[in-house]
């Protein structure tokens, strides 16, 4: 015989969606606004009741690149520049590109893709440098592809199904992808549909606790029972991203060697990434690494009597005219030595050490030893009787920190430090790497911050490298990267006197410096 089945009113509500044939999860959610997490709970207990069956799915679906979306918005390339080819007089390809570019604001590269399209349809030809449009019926076939593609676009933004073969072209040229999705479905089983005929399902507040305020109508309640025999949901345990953890670790070994961690802008001023450091706006130097410029009208404000020192001291020891304009331009900060800088500023003279680990920017190819952000660990060491020695003592002392146990010194040439040092790690495939710059910063650069005849040691460490050592990694893009199983692959085991002597990393002792 069959009972009356309690459920509560979103139950009920999924319960009677489910039987009218709604069965994608995230439908159901919609239909209750709510989430689709939210509803998990009572999807799962509808499914121990045996009511509903719950179906794990991995969906395929078309995603819209960037690209794609950018077509759709303004249409293929090859139809921009077979619409405004008579609009542009030169047609030499530069200048043609740029009429183009101007006109439809579309970039240059795209303007490129279009001509290279046009030409290998054979719709016009490069003669002289010159784009020729010839044959105006294969033009209009060029033309109506490229309409027909912009609909199969918009087709695929409406979820309206397209064949193959117009995919094919379409993925071929990355307008769109295929990304996978799960899906939740769920259907009901013949109980819940032989309990439903029969009027048995009946709505009710299910509670888990009887107050006394209830106790009057205890027929409007059913008390959960709890159901001891559900096994928990086993969840993978949760931890740190093993790179994270050892920066945290790094900030920990700085802070126990007595250091302050300060932090700085991201986005900073040309002068504080360039100017305070003595690098001479004219000169190489300041391009020693590349740097990504904020494209914004916006202004850096830096205090003049600080704009007037930085004037002075670059004009006497560059002989050149500096200028305040360029200094104020935005960068994304390309060395966290920016940071230091600052903090020197701040603090003027003294005795301090402080440290940044932080992230920096440089338009780099992405590679497995470059990448266009990486973290930096910069720091100084301040005083009247601070020297070269206390720099090299501390790389070492850092090193043996982290368990390293060679380090190899040889002079190094920054433009803001004299003299300067480049400090070697051996990383057992990228051989020798270098880690550990540094230097005592020029006199100059004392001079601009506020703090004349003052030393600081200084560095700037490359952490990534650093880790891609202590990780046992050697393409960095695996410290970026959020695949699970290649994070689960990689192992951080800590610093060497954190981990005991079972765990089978093998570390000796860095020799101290005479
Ligand atoms: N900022 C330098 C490193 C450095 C910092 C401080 C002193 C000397 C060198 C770099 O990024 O290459």
């Amino acid at each position: 015989m069959l009972g009356e089945v309690y459920l509560t009113a979103r139950q009920n509500r999924i319960v009677s969606l489910v039987l009218n044939g709604i069965y994608d999860l995230e439908k159901v959610s919609q239909h209750l606004g709510v989430k689709p997490e939210d509803i998990m709970r009572d999807i799962t207990e509808l499914s121990n009741k045996g009511l509903i069956v719950i179906h794990r799915e991995v969906e395929k679906k078309l995603k819209i690149t960037r690209i794609g979306k950018l077509y759709m918005e303004k249409g293929l390339p090859e139809k921009i520049v077979l619409s405004y080819y008579n609009e542009c007089v030169d047609k030499r390809i530069e200048a043609l590109t740029n009429c183009l570019s101007e006109k439809t604001g579309l970039d240059r590269d795209e303007i490129s893709i279009g001509i290279q399209y046009i030409v290998k349809a054979k719709c016009g030809k490069i003669l002289e440098g010159s784009l020729i449009l010839g044959d105006p019926l294969i033009c209009q076939q060029l033309l109506a592809s490229a309409k027909h593609v912009e609909e199969v676009l918009r087709s695929i933004d409406r979820e309206v199904k397209v064949s193959e073969e117009e995919l094919a072209d379409l993925r071929k040229r990355k307008m769109v992808e295929i990304v996978e999705k799960r899906v939740l479905r769920i259907s009901p089983t013949p109980l819940l549909q032989e309990l439903a005929s029969k009027g048995l399902i009946k709505e009710k507040e299910i509670v888990t606790v009887v107050k006394p305020s209830m106790a009057l109508e205890l027929d409007k309640y059913v008390v959960k029972e709890f159901d001891l025999s559900i096994p928990v949901p086993r969840l993978p345990s949760v931890r740190k991203h093993p790179f994270m953890e050892f920066i945290d670790d790094l900030r920990d070994i700085m802070v126990s060697l007595g250091f302050e961690e300060v932090k700085g802008p991201h986005v900073e001023a040309e002068f504080w990434n360039f100017d305070v450091l003595y690098q001479a706006q004219d000169h190489p130097a300041r391009e020693i690494h590349d740097t990504f410029f904020v494209k914004s009208d916006a202004r850096a404000s830096i205090s003049s009597q600080l704009m007037e020192r930085a004037r002075r001291v670059h004009e006497k020891g560059w002989g050149y005219k500096w200028s305040p304009e360029r200094a104020m331009r935005l960068v994304l900060r390309s060395q966290t030595t920016a940071v230091s800088a600052r903090a020197i500023f701040e603090r003027g003279e003294g005795e301090y050490r402080v440290f940044t680990i932080d992230r920096v920017f440089r338009p780099e190819n992405l590679d497995a030893k470059h990448s266009m952000e990486f973290y930096q660990l910069d720091g100084i060491i301040v005083g009247k009787n601070v020297n070269f020695k206390h720099l090299l003592y501390f790389f070492k002392e850092l090193a043996a920190a982290l368990g390293i146990k060679e380090v190899w010194f040889k002079p190094g040439y920054f433009p803001f430090t004299e003299p300067s040092v480049e400090g070697y790690i051996r990383h057992p495939k990228l051989g020798w790497v270098e880690v550990f710059p540094g230097g005592v910063f020029r006199p100059e650069v004392m001079e601009i911050l506020g703090a004349p005849g003052v030393k600081a040691v200084a560095w700037g460490i490359g952490v990534d490298r650093l880790a891609m050592q202590v990780l046992g990694i050697d393409d960095i893009r695996l410290l970026f990267t959020t695949d699970i199983e290649a994070l689960k692959n990689m192992k951080y085991l800590g610093l060497p006197y954190k981990f005991s002597k079972t765990s089978g990393r093998n570390v000796g002792v860095a020799e101290y410096p005479q």
